[in-house]
């Protein structure tokens, strides 16, 4: 697996507080690294930012054969149906060993990390964030895929990678990895979640997203959080690169206090 990582200039000696990224469908460790214009305020605040890729990329027969499943649409879940479950471990990858081998090879502080990411990989974020409390100071995220198991790219991934759902309603397996399910179950510290949504958004139109249920999911809770609609703005890089400005602050708030 292949990831790139940001280091800002004061690395010499010090650990800093890390920023996971994780991309959309179709992308690799370099959209971000290439697109966002995130290093300059990663400069400024002192913060490391780690992008992994997407999906492994192992020749598993039929793993290229779409945009949003297998190659470059992991959709962070470890999956249980073969034969994605030999190497589609991308929950444990971005939670677990990932951070392992960084922690063991870059000046990183563990105590101080934060999670951001975009559309399949804002859902992924918010998904590691509300599975584990306190392991993550902050999450963010840009036009997530908020309700997975309601939308057609969150279903056709769980489907392939941890199985149909039956007759039964939305199968266990499946509540694991949809944030607006498991927002009711958080009892995580309450620092605010940021969600950026354009709203000339194509995938918001098509029904992808739906922010206002994730919203409407954190109010029940009581979970503190932001929903910043964008006039105007789409699903792109262009968008990403207006506010990520915005999202570095907002976890150097948490990640420095
Ligand atoms: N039409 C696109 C579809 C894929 C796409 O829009 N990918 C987005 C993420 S969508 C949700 O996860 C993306 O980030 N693309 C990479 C980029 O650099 O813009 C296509 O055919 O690629």
């Amino acid at each position: 697996m292949k990831f790139a990582i940001y280091l800002p200039p004061d690395s010499e000696g010090k650990k800093n507080p890390v920023i996971y990224w994780l991309s959309g469908l179709t992308c690799t460790e370099q959209n971000f690294i290439t697109k966002s214009g995130a290093q300059k305020y990663a400069a400024e605040h002192n913060v490391i930012i780690v992008c992994p890729d997407t999906s492994p990329r192992c020749n598993i027969p039929g793993e290229d054969e779409s945009y949003d499943f297998g190659t470059g649409a992991g959709f962070y879940v470890d999956a249980t149906v073969k034969p994605w479950n030999t190497h589609y471990k991308m929950y444990s990858y971005v939670t677990q060993e990932l951070p392992e081998v960084i922690h063991a090879n870059f000046p990183i502080d563990p105590e101080k990390q934060s999670i951001m990411g975009h559309s399949m990989g804002g859902h992924g974020a918010l998904v590691c964030y509300l599975r584990n409390p306190g392991k993550y100071c902050s999450v963010s995220a840009f036009a997530p895929i908020c309700h997975p198991s309601q939308s057609p790219w969150g279903r056709k991934a769980l489907t392939g990678y941890l199985g149909d759902t039956g007759d039964a309603g939305i199968p266990d397996e499946w509540k694991k990895y949809d944030a607006t399910l498991l927002v009711a179950k958080f009892d995580g510290q309450l620092a605010d979640i940021l969600i950026d949504q354009g709203d000339s958004d194509e995938f918001l139109k098509a029904g992808q997203l739906t922010p206002e249920k994730f919203v409407q999911a954190c109010k029940e809770a009581q979970v503190p959080v932001i929903l910043n609609m964008r006039e105007g703005y789409d699903h792109s890089y262009y968008y990403i690169a207006t506010f990520i400005e915005d999202h570095i602050k907002h976890h150097v708030k948490y990640l420095r206090s």
